[in-house]
C-alpha cells in the first residue's frame, strides 16, 4: 500500500536525495530526467504526485505542463525550482501547482508536503518499476549531499577513486553504490580486503597464480582482478597492502595488463578500481610505507566520508532507516521518538554507521514499548561513551583491586572467588538495566532463563527490587 511519486529532475544529486528521503517515507519512486521521457511515464503509469524541475535539458517544466494536465488531470504537481525569481513562483502558481518549493528548499518540508498531497488520494499498486535501483545510502547533511554529488560524478567514466573515512562510516556501502548506479552495474563488483588476508597470498588473491607457482599451488588460480574483468575491483583497506603488492598493482594500474603468480604471459583486464581506507595515507608515504606514485594513481577522485557524530543531523534519517530494516528482517517494528533521536544524536558513534546500526538493531529487540523513548536509550544503550576503554578498564580494575584487599582470597581459589563475587553485582546491574525482567535480563545475559532464576535466589537477589517505579 504505497503512493507514487514521478519525480522529474535532471540534477542527480537532488534527485537522489528526494528519491531517498521519498522512499524512506514509504513511497514509490519513478524518476525521469526529461520531459519526453516524462510524458511517456504518464502515458503508462498512474502517479498519485508529481514533483518537477523547471529548467529541465529538453525544455521548460512548467511551459509544458498542460500535457501533464491532459494525462493525469487531478494529479497535484509539486514545482522544485533553482530560479528562485517571482516570475517562476508566479509561473507556478498559474499552472494549478500543489505547491511550489524554491530551492534550496528544506527536505522535510518537502516530504511535508508530499504527504499531503497523496493524502486524499487511494494508492495504487502495480506501478511501473523505478528507473534506478535503490540507493540505500541514506543522509541529508550537507557532507553526504557532497559525498552523493561526487558519486554522480563518476558514474559515467571508470576514474580510479579513493574513498577514506574511519571505519564504519559507510565506505564499501559508497564503492557499491558507484557500481550499481554506474555504466558498469551490468558486470560483477569484487571486493578484496587487504587486512584480512595474510600477505604471502595477497598477491596470488590479487592476480591469481600458475600451477606451481609457489609451495602449496596445486593448481593453476584465477585472481580477483580477472574476475573483477567488466565490473569494479573494491580495495579495501588499502593502507594495508604490502610493498611488493604495491609495487605489483601500481604496474597493473599503469598497464591495464596483469601478470599470475608465476606466469610469464602478461594477460589485459578491464577493471574500474575503487579503493578505501581508513587511514591518513600521505603520513604513510613520508615513512615509506605506501608509495607515492601508487597514492597518485588511486587518488584520482578522492571521496571523504566524515565521521557520524561530525553530522548528527543524519542520525534521525539513520535511525529511521535501521528500524525499518530490523523490522523487515523479523524484529519488532518499533518507531523513536524525537527524545529518542536527540539522545542518539549526542553520542560519539566511535563506530560510526555502523555502531548506530547495530544499537538500533538491538534497541529493536529488547524495547518494550512500540514507540522508543529518550529513556529507553538511556536504559538499553550503555549511557555515556568515554574515550575508548579506559574508563571501563580504570572502573573494573579498581574494583579488583579493592575487592583482593578486602576479600583476601585463598591461594588457589582466586579465580572462584571473583568469579562469584563478580556474579552478584552483574545480575543486579543486568536487572537495573531491564527494570528487574529476568526474561531479558536473561537473554541480556545470554544464560538460561531458569539458571538466572535459581541463582538470583541463591545469591539473594530480588528481581522486583529493580522494577521501575514511576
Ligand atoms: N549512509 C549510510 N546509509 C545507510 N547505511 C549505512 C550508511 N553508511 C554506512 N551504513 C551501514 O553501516 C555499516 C558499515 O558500513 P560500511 O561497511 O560500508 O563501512 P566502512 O567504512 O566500509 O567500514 P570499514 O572501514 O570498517 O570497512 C553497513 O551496515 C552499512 O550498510
Amino acid at each position: 500500500m504505497s503512493h507514487a511519486v514521478l519525480l522529474v529532475e535532471d540534477d542527480k544529486s537532488i534527485a537522489t536525495v528526494i528519491t531517498e528521503a521519498l522512499r524512506e517515507d514509504g513511497f514509490e519512486v519513478t524518476a525521469c530526467e526529461s520531459i519526453e521521457r516524462r510524458d511517456v511515464l504518464l502515458g503508462h503509469g498512474r502517479f498519485d504526485v508529481m514533483l518537477t524541475d523547471v529548467m529541465l535539458q529538453d525544455g521548460d517544466g512548467l511551459a509544458s505542463i498542460d500535457a501533464v494536465r491532459r494525462a493525469a488531470p487531478d494529479m497535484p504537481v509539486i514545482v522544485l525550482s533553482a530560479q528562485n525569481t517571482l516570475d517562476t513562483a508566479v509561473r507556478a502558481s498559474d499552472s494549478d501547482a500543489f505547491e511550489y518549493f524554491p530551492k534550496p528548499f528544506d527536505l522535510d518540508e518537502l516530504m511535508h508536503a508530499v504527504a499531503q498531497a497523496v493524502a486524499n488520494r487511494p494508492s495504487v499498486e502495480g506501478v511501473e518499476e523505478p528507473e534506478e535501483s535503490a540507493l540505500p545510502l541514506i543522509g541529508r547533511s550537507p557532507a553526504m549531499q557532497g559525498v552523493f554529488r561526487m558519486i554522480t560524478r563518476v558514474l559515467r567514466n571508470d576514474l580510479t577513486v579513493l574513498i577514506t573515512g574511519e571505519s564504519g562510516t559507510g565506505k564499501e556501502l559508497v564503492a557499491e553504490a558507484i557500481h550499481e548506479l554506474g555504466s558498469r552495474k551490468t558486470g560483477p563488483f569484487v571486493a578484496v580486503n587487504m587486512a584480512a588476508i595474510p600477505h604471502d597470498l595477497l598477491e596470488s588473491e590479487l592476480f591469481g597464480h600458475e600451477r606451481g607457482a609457489f609451495t602449496g599451488a596445486v593448481s593453476q588460480q584465477i585472481g580477483k582482478f580477472e574476475q573483477a574483468n567488466g565490473g569494479t575491483l573494491f580495495l579495501d583497506e588499502i593502507g594495508d597492502m604490502p610493498a611488493e603488492a604495491q609495487t605489483r598493482l601500481l604496474r597493473a594500474l599503469q598497464s591495464g595488463r596483469i601478470r599470475r603468480v608465476g606466469g610469464r604471459q602478461e594477460i589485459g583486464v578491464d577493471v574500474r578500481i575503487v579503493a578505501a581506507t581508513n587511514r591518513d595515507l600521505v603520513p604513510m608515504i613520508g615513512e615509506g610505507r605506501f608509495r607515492e606514485d601508487l597514492y597518485y594513481r588511486l587518488n584520482v577522485v578522492p571521496i571523504h566520508l566524515p565521521p557520524l557524530r561530525e553530522r548528527p543531523e543524519d542520525v534521525g534519517a539513520l535511525v529511521r532507516h535501521f528500524l525499518g530494516q530490523a523490522a523487515s528482517e523479523g524484529l519488532p517494528n518499533r518507531q523513536a521518538s524525537l527524545g529518542a533521536i536527540e539522545a542518539l544524536e549526542a553520542r560519539e558513534w566511535r563506530g560510526n554507521v555502523r555502531e548506530l546500526r547495530n544499537a538500533i538493531f538491538r534497541l529493536a529487540l529488547m524495547a518494550r514499548e512500540e514507540v522508543i523513548d529518550r529513556s529507553a536509550v538511556d536504559d538499553l544503550l550503555p549511557a555515556v561513551r568515554k574515550p575508548e576503554g579506559e574508563s571501563a578498564k580504570h572502573g573494573l580494575e579498581a574494583a579488583l583491586e579493592a575487592w583482593f584487599d578486602e576479600a583476601r582470597p585463598v591461594d588457589g581459589g582466586v579465580y572462584h572467588a571473583a568469579l562469584a563475587a563478580f556474579e552478584k553485582p552483574l545480575f543486579e546491574h543486568t536487572l537495573q538495566r531491564t527494570q528487574g525482567n529476568q526474561l531479558r535480563a536473561a537473554r541480556m545475559l545470554g544464560i538460561n532463563r531458569n539458571t538466572l532464576r535459581k541463582r538470583l535466589s541463591e545469591l539473594d537477589i530480588t528481581p522486583e527490587n529493580f522494577a521501575r517505579r514511576s
